[in-house]
């Protein structure tokens, strides 16, 4: 484990987060929120840091135990997860005192300063670092998220198995404005869009998910042949998603193997998406494309996802490591 210590200016870097939420107790409705948002205090001090990655998703763990609302602000977020400027992540995440009888709440702030409702490689990452900081037992956890109640368990080999929980299919709740197609879900939809006309499956798994297989001329997505950096902003701020939205793309080795390639909104092009390949497995089982129980590779490696039949909740197993840690002076 390397030790880093590093002074970053204060200054912000970007623009103002996407939508500042409050913090609520929310399963659905991924979209605006309400509420007033408690202003995180500005910290004058050093503050201690982890950095943890799953699968090559990487993220600023800070302990936050010690109060409710994070210690720093979105625009400080930017500059930490700046990878030139910064310690360099695709988020910062927050171990939170837990609310309702959970042992912790989690929140996080994506690269760009806005606030998702979830993150399921974070929240393996949670747990590996609150594991790591108190040695604490049991190695199963309550976690209080934005998106409810998520349940993290470290396995005996090293790996991290979530429940989930249930997804949410309801169009208006995902959100999206696309017409459903199966009930109020939004199965295969066409949206066109850079000239091309793209089926989609919307999924929410507490964030926005906007799943794509193919074209609906029947050509199969090909992962590597995508042009993300071009194409996943058309889809993040298409007018059919209001609270933006995450893009998967996804190719079929077989019922049980995917590969699947993101942009996720507010990070933009990232190595592995734990509640994308969550979404991805739903969207392939609603479209009578996967299993239940799927392997999603992703370009940080693979993810194992269930969605069980028997409680409609999603479980994902995966890694979360260590990269290094230190304190950095805002
Ligand atoms: N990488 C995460 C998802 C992080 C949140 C996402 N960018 C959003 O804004 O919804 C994961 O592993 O789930």
């Amino acid at each position: 484990m390397a030790q880093a210590a590093a002074s970053i200016p204060a200054t912000t870097r970007a623009a103002a987060p996407r939508q500042q939420r409050g913090w609520q107790h929310r399963r659905s409705g991924g979209g605006s929120g309400g509420g007033a948002m408690r202003q995180a205090p500005r910290c004058a001090a050093a503050i201690k840091f982890a950095k943890y990655q799953g699968l090559g998703n990487d993220f600023i763990l800070v302990d936050n135990r010690h109060q409710a609302d994070p210690v720093i602000t979105p625009e400080q977020a930017v500059t930490l997860c700046d990878r030139n400027f910064g310690i360099g992540g695709d988020g910062v995440i927050f171990a939170l005192p837990g609310e309702n009888g959970t042992d912790y709440a989690m929140r996080i702030f994506n690269s760009d300063g806005s606030e998702p409702e979830m993150c399921g490689n974070g929240i393996r990452c949670l747990a590996r670092f609150v594991a790591d900081i108190d040695g604490s037992q049991p190695r199963q956890y309550r976690v209080h998220t934005l998106a409810g109640l998520i349940q993290p368990a470290l396995l005996a080999d090293g790996q991290v198995c979530v429940d989930m929980g249930e997804p949410i299919l309801k169009a208006a709740d995902v959100p999206t404005t696309l017409q459903p197609t199966q009930g109020e879900a939004v199965v295969q939809q066409r949206l066109t869009v850079d000239g091309k006309e793209w089926l989609f499956t919307c999924v929410s798994m507490g964030n926005p998910h906007a799943i794509t297989f193919g074209l609906s001329d029947g050509t199969p997505i090909k992962v590597d042949e995508l042009d993300l950096p071009r194409m996943g902003p058309l889809f993040e701020h298409n007018a059919v998603f209001p609270a933006r939205t995450n893009t998967e793309f996804v190719e079929v080795l077989t019922p049980s193997h995917v590969r699947m390639h993101v942009w996720e909104r507010g990070a933009g092009r990232t190595l592995a998406c734990g509640t994308g390949a969550c979404a991805t497995v739903v969207a392939g089982v609603l479209e009578g494309k996967t299993q239940r129980t799927c392997q999603v590779d992703l370009p940080g490696g693979p993810l194992h996802i269930e969605w069980r039949e028997s409680d409609n909740h999603i479980y994902m197993t995966g890694p979360a490591e260590l990269v290094f840690s230190g304190s950095v002076g805002m």
